[in-house]
């Protein structure tokens, strides 16, 4: 079970490159796709799941190569959320699910134990007649997942599943993801770095349509180790000028004083101090080196 992608291009128009010979190999397990706006995350999970064409490379899903004539062999392994999941506002959850599994052509015994077992799974049990319009930020999402459910995919492709959704549920569509990607692949996009830090163990970095970072978490930490400071500054002129020369992560405004933690190759000055660095350090620094080309 694996999806093999090699040298794929995507060109808008004649001007935007979207995606540039982008070469990666995801297998079984969760896989995050990192990226800011615009890097082409979307544009690469369109191509996927064959809504878009690229305009040049190649995919294979399964063995299967991504071609017109595979599309409906491919397709009934893909489950997908889009970044905007939409639907008719008057159905209710449970009648939006079983038109989807008659779109998915399910049988009805088949289709109505199978949306029962989804919608437990992602707790709508209890919304299963309220309307889609009547539904929170979340709840939408979630619904958007057990859609993306309903036929069992071996690929679950979900474009930034966690925007927009409070605390609570974000960790709650974490979970569900990560319990799914035990025996699935699950191809994860978003911009929101804490949700790769919790769930995937391997990542791509998108940049501009190119991938400037593919490998394991733990390795692009680690390629960050040495370049995470603490800084203690006194005022925010100090704080100014630090963000004029460094990437600046976070600061934090304590009782007369202010911590700053920033990433830099060298030390910025003595009164900073070096700190385990964390995926966000190491995704900042990252695209820090890449700006600066
Ligand atoms: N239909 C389109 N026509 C022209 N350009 C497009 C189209 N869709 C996307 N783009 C451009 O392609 C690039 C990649 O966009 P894409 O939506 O794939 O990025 P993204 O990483 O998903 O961004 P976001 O996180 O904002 O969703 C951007 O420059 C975008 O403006």
């Amino acid at each position: 079970m694996d999806i093999k992608i090699k040298e794929l291009t995507k060109i808008y128009g004649k001007e935007t490159t979207a995606l540039n010979d982008v070469d990666l190999h995801i297998s079984q397990g969760m896989f995050g796709l990192l990226g800011k706006n615009g890097a082409g995350k979307t544009t690469l999970m369109r191509i996927l799941t064959a809504l878009l064409e690229p305009t040049r490379g190649s995919v294979e899903i399964c063995g299967i190569p991504l071609k017109k004539k595979n599309i409906l062999s491919i397709k009934s392994l893909l489950g997908y959320l889009p970044q905007e999941f939409g639907f008719y506002n008057n159905l209710t959850v449970y009648e939006a699910m079983d038109y989807m599994g008659m779109l998915n052509k399910m049988k009805p015994k088949k289709r109505k134990e199978r949306i029962e077992e989804v919608l437990i799974q992602l707790n709508l049990q209890q919304q299963s007649h309220k309307r889609f319009r009547q539904l929170s930020g979340g709840m939408k999402k979630r619904l958007g997942i057990a859609q993306a459910l309903l036929n069992e995919p071996k690929i679950l492709i979900v474009d930034e599943p966690t925007s927009g959704v409070d605390p609570e549920e974000r960790v709650r569509i974490r979970n569900i993801l990560s319990e799914y990607s035990k025996n699935n692949i699950v191809l994860l996009s978003t911009h929101i770095v804490e949700d790769i830090a919790s769930t995937c163990e391997m990542l791509a970095v998108l940049d501009y349509g190119k991938v400037i970072y593919k490998g394991s978490v733990e390795d692009l930490i680690q390629q960050a180790k040495g370049s995470a400071w603490k800084c203690t500054l006194y005022n925010t002129t100090e704080l100014d000028e630090l963000k004029q020369n460094y990437t600046v992560i976070s600061s934090q405004h304590l009782q007369g004083k202010i911590e700053a933690r920033i990433v830099s190759k060298d030390q910025p000055s003595l009164d900073c101090i070096e700190v385990e660095p964390s995926i966000e350090d190491a995704y900042m620094l990252l695209s820090s080196k890449e700006e600066a080309k």
